[in-house]
């Protein structure tokens, strides 16, 4: 390949680190690897060795998204031991330009790049592209982003709403907020809404009715729900997913996104059957004197693993980010 015509651009999480090369104009992930980070000493090794697999000597300029807040030059991830200054890692690698934006910035960013097979509708109508998108993803984190549209594109929303207070709605949730606020002290929905806050959830409501807790991970939890093996399981998750509907129709509330809600991450697509049976869709509706627009509104499972690259890849050409 020849260098001069591609950029590279890069999803970093706390566990993996994927790559891509784009061409020059287009936002079509290619030469897709994905890297264990721990297997790297730094981001440096990382991207020598994926363009030593690609067999490209070099590329014009980069883009990463990553799992880390960002203020200033230096970049510490959250979840592995990769630190960097992005200015010297340009300089390293003779990069016209390097972008660094936050990973579900960047998963945001790529949703409008998607393809119709990989999005699941879950419910609501035709909503009004025109309007803004929310982007939610439950994943290691509770991720929340919006897209605004502006006249040749969108710009990302940068926000924290993962944190935002959990509100219990009946007696039940009123006993969890009290045994994680315990926990927890201050109790935010992401501390359930997130694979460690399944597990969370699961062992407050064992605790609730006195039972045992033997699942000791979000996989074993959505594995006994899916196959029906274990009644605390399927229980715990169908609240998982009602709860999860109620939080993104406060956001999507709050956001004014007729334009569709974006359900991104690798958990949801772990049991996709199970959640477009669960009570999400009613939980997410049911909104008083607003129902109505919330079932114009569109909602989708995005199924695509590599939206983050499809979002850093338009994001090498979007000005407002
Ligand atoms: N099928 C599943 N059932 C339950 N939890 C799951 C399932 N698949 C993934 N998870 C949980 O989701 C979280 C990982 O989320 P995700 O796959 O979106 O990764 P991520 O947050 O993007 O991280 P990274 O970018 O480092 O891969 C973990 O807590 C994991 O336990």
């Amino acid at each position: 390949m020849t260098a001069e015509h591609y950029s590279l651009v890069g999803d970093i999480g706390g566990t993996n680190a994927r790559f891509a090369l784009v061409k020059q104009g287009s936002i079509e992930p290619e030469a897709i690897e994905v890297l264990p980070c721990r297997d790297y000493e730094n981001l440096d090794q990382a991207v020598v060795t994926y363009l030593e697999r690609v067999g490209v000597a070099s590329v014009r300029q980069a883009c990463l998204a990553v799992a880390s807040p960002l203020r200033g030059t230096r970049v510490t991830m959250t979840n592995n031991h990769w630190r960097f200054d992005i200015e010297a890692v340009r300089q390293v690698f003779g990069w016209s330009a390097f972008k660094v934006i936050n990973d579900f910035t960047a998963m945001a960013l790529g949703v409008p790049h998607v393809s119709d097979a990989n999005l699941v509708h879950v419910c609501g109508g035709p909503g009004d592209p025109g309007r803004p998108k929310l982007v939610m993803g439950p994943g290691t984190g509770l991720g929340v982003s919006g897209l605004v549209p502006i006249r040749n594109g969108w710009v990302p929303l940068v926000t924290e709403g993962g944190h935002v207070d959990f509100a219990p709605t009946d007696d039940t949730e009123m006993d969890v907020l009290r045994l994680l606020r315990a926990r927890f002290g201050r109790v935010s929905v992401e501390r359930i809404l997130c694979g460690q806050g399944l597990l969370n959830l699961y062992q407050a409501h064992a605790e609730i009715r006195g039972v045992a807790a033997p699942l000791d991970a979000p996989e074993k939890i959505t594995a006994a729900a899916v196959d029906a093996s274990d009644a605390l399981a399927g229980e715990v998750l169908q609240h998982f997913c009602e709860m999860l509907g109620r939080t993104a129709g406060n956001s999507a509330l709050t956001l004014g996104s007729l334009g569709g809600v974006y359900l991104c991450g690798g958990m949801l697509p772990g049991f996709l059957d199970f959640f477009l049976g669960s009570p999400f869709r009613e939980a997410f509706v049911a909104k008083g004197r607003m129902r109505p627009l919330m079932e114009f509104t569109p909602v989708y499972v995005v199924t695509e693993p590599y939206t983050g690259l499809l979002g850093a890849a338009e994001a090498l050409g979007n000005s407002e980010v």
